[in-house]
């Protein structure tokens, strides 16, 4: 699934935080987004994924516009979304998580085991509530909670932020795999993003709500490349 954004302007209330951003997403690849702190990257990933209006500017999967859609016709249009953080019901077990992100597609039960047989771990855990998950557990929760309904994009805003080492790489692995089926996987990358430069194609920078350079991924692997790009920023 291709995606297009072109002269995306969006924000919160009469706060404009995008003025005019164009962005590319192909199928089977890992696009990255990098920029400072504010750089305007989740406001972004939330506009694509239907939590946030468009101001001007348009969105297109596969050459059609999803601009006027919300955050569920966006999850049946085949994107599934991980925000930041608080990503999980944490008053809900891990079951009833996956459940309320089936619910919208047909063979939900169906849907929930084939999610066990992934991530096994989940299963272990299926009557904990999420809020006492560890941190790791409860990334994995929202990666599953994200992939109940088999995306064909997948939008994973700095999933590995905070995470124990193990759980960084297996994330990893989830995500490559994810790309080899064609799946366009779009990365927020946060603090110390080598690994995850390495195994994509493409980086967008951003700088205070506006494209800044947009460059193959392998560039920023440079020696000191990275932190001079950051440093110029805003
Ligand atoms: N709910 C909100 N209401 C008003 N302003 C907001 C809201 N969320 C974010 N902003 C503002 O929008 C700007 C861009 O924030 P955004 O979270 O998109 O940046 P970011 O690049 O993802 O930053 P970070 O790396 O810190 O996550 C910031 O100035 C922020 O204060």
């Amino acid at each position: 699934m291709k995606l297009e954004v072109n002269g995306l302007h969006s924000g919160y209330g009469k706060v404009t935080i995008l003025h005019g951003v164009d962005f590319v997403a192909e199928p089977g690849e890992i696009t990255c987004v990098l920029g400072a702190n504010g750089a305007g990257k989740s406001t972004l990933m939330k506009t694509i994924a239907g939590h946030l209006p468009v101001g001007k500017g348009d969105i297109l999967l596969n050459g059609q516009s999803i601009a006027s859609f919300n955050a569920l016709h966006t999850t049946m249009a085949g994107v599934g979304y991980v925000p930041q953080g608080n990503n999980t019901f944490g008053e809900m077990t891990v079951r009833d998580n996956l459940l309320a992100s089936a619910l919208s597609f047909s063979n939900t039960q169906a849907r929930i085991e084939d999610t066990y047989a992934r991530f096994p771990i989940l299963k272990e855990r299926s009557n904990q509530q999420a809020s006492t998950l560890s941190g790791g557990e409860r990334q994995t929760l929202a990666i599953a909670n994200a992939l109940v309904g088999n995306p064909q994009m997948l939008i994973l805003d700095e999933p590995t932020a905070g995470l124990a080492p193990i759980f960084v790489d297996r994330i990893i692995e989830w995500v490559w795999e994810l790309a080899q089926d064609g799946v366009s996987v779009i990365w927020v990358v946060e603090q110390d993003p080598e690994k995850i430069l390495k195994i994509s194609r493409t980086t967008w920078m951003l700088d205070a709500g506006c494209n800044r350079e947009t460059l193959p991924s392998e560039d920023l692997l440079v020696p000191g490349r990275l932190e001079e790009m950051l440093l110029q920023a805003h």
